[in-house]
């Protein structure tokens, strides 16, 4: 058995990198940038009002004076009069700050007449005006390469007038559940067994990590049917089988794989649940060999090959810093495999987290784990913890409270 730490950086050592494909801006949320986004255009792309109101000089606008109205400039319109002495311009949000003024007075500080307004609160210099390229400015990265993109990253490049961008391409994951048990969901379960819950479960967790699943049908416990069913699965950028890495009579994916030519880099870790891991590559292809229970193979999957696809993605950030919560129990030490303990999340009146892992940790249920909040990870050794201790915490997207 290999620590996690050594077995997670054999993983990760020497993955590929996705190639690239251009996508427009509308399509680039979850997609992992490969070159920085440049801004192609300043913004704001002039001087423009923040409020609505007047175009004035401050040294004219002084409380009492009364400026004549010289044009009209709404956003989208702006105007080429000049802001003379004793002159303003009405404009709007947006608007392009005609020439000569230095201060937008808002409009609840004037008295409007037929076409002058007077002064009741002067502004200063350089009020409620957006300075061009205040936000950013042409020539800048808006946002880097190797930026997984949000919302907010596809804004700032439409905002900077970029209608494409350069990203990695999905990777493609081929998931291959194996045993004589498995039957797919919906289908006749016949006796003895089970569905297949960990193909759908971990297609899910991929998509939403920006990859392309792709489930194959499951094979039976026997090397024939492993050999068949993973054949040619080396075209995907990452293969995953399920079930099968154990030490029984009928764990044979190892040897399956290996018959087609699987180099294999290390089997077996000292993690819970996930001790069978098996990691390799076929033909260059990196292959994990999760084991079948389904809790296990989950917290495999998140471990590994999340920070896998990462890497492969050409991301900055491979592997994110655990977060951090208050145990709201006691735990034994722990043994000499690193730990993952199903736990749901509250806060207290100040808003720190507490993490309650479940009684029960059995690697084959679903339900908590569909339940929980976060991961507490328990190091290989960890000694006995109290209630209150910081721990560290994979968290997920949901909390209970
Ligand atoms: N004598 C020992 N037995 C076991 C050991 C050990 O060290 N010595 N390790 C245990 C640990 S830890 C794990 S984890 C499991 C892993 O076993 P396998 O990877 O060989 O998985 P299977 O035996 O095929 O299945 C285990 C369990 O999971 C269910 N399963 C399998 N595939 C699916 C699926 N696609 N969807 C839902 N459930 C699935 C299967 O029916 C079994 O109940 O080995 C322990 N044994
Ligand atoms: O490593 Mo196994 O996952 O404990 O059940």
């Amino acid at each position: 058995m290999i620590e996690l730490s050594e077995a997670r950086a054999r993983v990760l050592s020497s993955l590929p990198l996705l190639g690239l494909e251009t996508v427009s801006i509308a399509d680039a949320s979850g997609r992992v940038t490969a070159t920085h986004v440049i801004a192609r255009m300043s913004n704001p792309p002039a001087d423009v009002s923040a409020m609505d109101g007047y175009a004035v000089r401050a040294a004219d606008a002084l409380a009492g004076s009364v400026l004549r109205v010289v044009a009209e400039a709404p956003a989208g319109h702006p105007t080429s009069t000049k802001v003379g002495p004793g002159e303003c311009v009405r404009l709007f949000t947006g608007s392009v700050i005609p020439s000569g003024a230095d201060a937008v007075l808002i409009q609840e500080n004037v008295s409007r007449e037929e076409n002058s307004i007077t002064v009741n609160a002067e502004p200063r210099s350089g009020a409620f005006i957006r300075p061009q390229g205040q936000d950013f400015a042409k020539g800048q990265v808006v946002v880097p390469a190797g930026r997984r993109m949000t919302a907010r990253d596809v804004g700032v490049a439409a905002a900077a007038n970029v209608p494409w961008v350069t990203v990695r391409r999905r990777p493609r994951v081929a998931i291959v559940s194996t045993g004589d048990e498995i039957a797919l969901p919906g289908e006749p379960v016949p006796p003895g067994g089970i569905i297949g819950s960990v193909a759908p479960m971990l297609a899910a967790l991929l998509r939403e990590a920006g990859a392309e699943p792709v489930m194959i049908p499951p094979a039976r416990d026997t090397v024939e049917d492993i050999r068949r069913a993973t054949q040619g699965l080396e075209s995907h950028d990452l293969v995953l089988t399920v079930g099968g890495a154990s030490v029984g009579a009928y764990d044979l994916v190892k040897d399956a794989l290996g018959q087609s030519g699987l180099n294999v880099d290390f089997w077996k870790i000292a993690m819970r649940p996930g001790k069978p891991l098996m990691f390799g590559r076929l033909r260059g292809t990196p292959v994990i060999g999760l084991p079948g229970n389904p809790v296990a193979a989950f917290v495999c999957s998140v471990v590994f090959a999340l920070p896998a696809l990462r890497s492969m993605s050409g991301q900055s950030v491979i592997e994110e810093l655990p977060h951090k919560a208050r145990l709201a129990i006691d735990l034994d030490a722990n043994d000499s495999r690193f730990d993952h303990l199903r736990a749901t999340l509250s806060r207290d009146e100040e808003g720190v987290l507490w993490a309650t892992p479940f009684a029960k940790q059995d690697s084959g249920m679903l339900a908590p784990l569909a339940a929980c909040d976060a991961l507490v990870l328990r190091p290989a050794h960890a000694p006995a913890a109290n209630r209150g201790e910081v721990c560290d915490i994979i968290r997920f997207g949901r909390m209970s409270d």
